[in-house]
């Protein structure tokens, strides 16, 4: 059985959770989000952090967590690439939580909005939750400046899923290519292809993998790797 799993791998883990077990997405969100603000709260508890969620379901991750995260006493502060109005599905459902629980949040209108750097300068902990598995091609603006500016900021740098703009996961990208380097990467299902490889861990850190409560069946049918 494979140690590790593609991108695609872990997209179909939850088609056929959603389309064969009729799992609801928002619960896959919900179990992902839970799970990893747990793990995040156990490393740094009472911490500011700061969460960066773009557009896709990696930001809507990030909106679960911060709920989370509040509720375990850390204190939160999002910083989002869209409005809710312009997300889709379950993300748009987490980021209108957020936005109606009156969540700190900064909009990026301009990647010179010396908010952002605020919000980099104020937090012990930033969570990449810009991009995922439906990452494809080089980081477009304004993902390559958000995430220079959190690669030098001086807090502890979470990475959700997969650290944005891995050139691992991008024929086309090269390795001197901008990517959040992270110094934990939570990833969801199993460890990712590439993960394990030399110097992986220059761009991932520590790797660990959350479950997101899809049936043990479901796994073992697809050949994913359990623990
Ligand atoms: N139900 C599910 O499918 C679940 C998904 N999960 C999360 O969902 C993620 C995958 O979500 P999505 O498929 O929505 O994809 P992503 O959240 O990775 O991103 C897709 C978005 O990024 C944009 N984008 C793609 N490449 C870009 C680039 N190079 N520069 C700038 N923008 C770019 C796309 O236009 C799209 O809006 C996983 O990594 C995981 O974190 C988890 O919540 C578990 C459940
Ligand atoms: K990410």
């Amino acid at each position: 059985m494979p140690q590790t799993i593609t991108f695609e791998q872990s997209r179909r883990v939850d088609q056929v959770a959603m389309e064969h077990y009729a799992m609801n997405g928002l619960v896959l969100m919900e179990n992902a989000g839970s799970a990893a603000a747990r793990r995040i709260a156990q490393l740094h508890p009472g911490a500011s952090v700061l969460i960066l969620c773009g557009k896709g379901n990696n930001g809507g991750d990030g909106y679960v967590i911060a709920r989370h995260l509040q509720l375990l006493g850390c204190d939160v502060h999002l910083l989002a690439t869209a409005t809710p109005d312009e997300l889709s599905g379950d993300a748009a459902v987490n980021a209108r939580i957020a936005a109606r629980s009156e969540m700190p949040i900064t909009f990026v209108k301009s990647v010179h909005d010396p908010d952002i750097q605020a919000a980099m300068d104020a937090a012990d902990v930033i969570v990449d939750c810009l991009l995922g598995t439906g990452v494809s091609g080089p980081l477009r603006s304004p993902f390559q400046e958000i995430v220079s500016l959190a690669n030098a900021a001086s807090a502890v740098r979470i990475a959700m899923d997969v650290p944005t703009g891995w050139p691992a996961v991008q024929a086309e990208t090269s390795d001197d290519a901008i990517a959040f380097v992270a110094d934990r990467t939570l990833t969801f299902v199993a460890v990712k292809a590439g993960m394990n490889e030399n110097d992986a861990d220059r761009w991932t850190g520590v790797v660990e993998v959350i479950g997101i409560g899809v049936p043990k069946k479901l796994l073992d049918d697809l050949e994913i790797p359990t623990a």
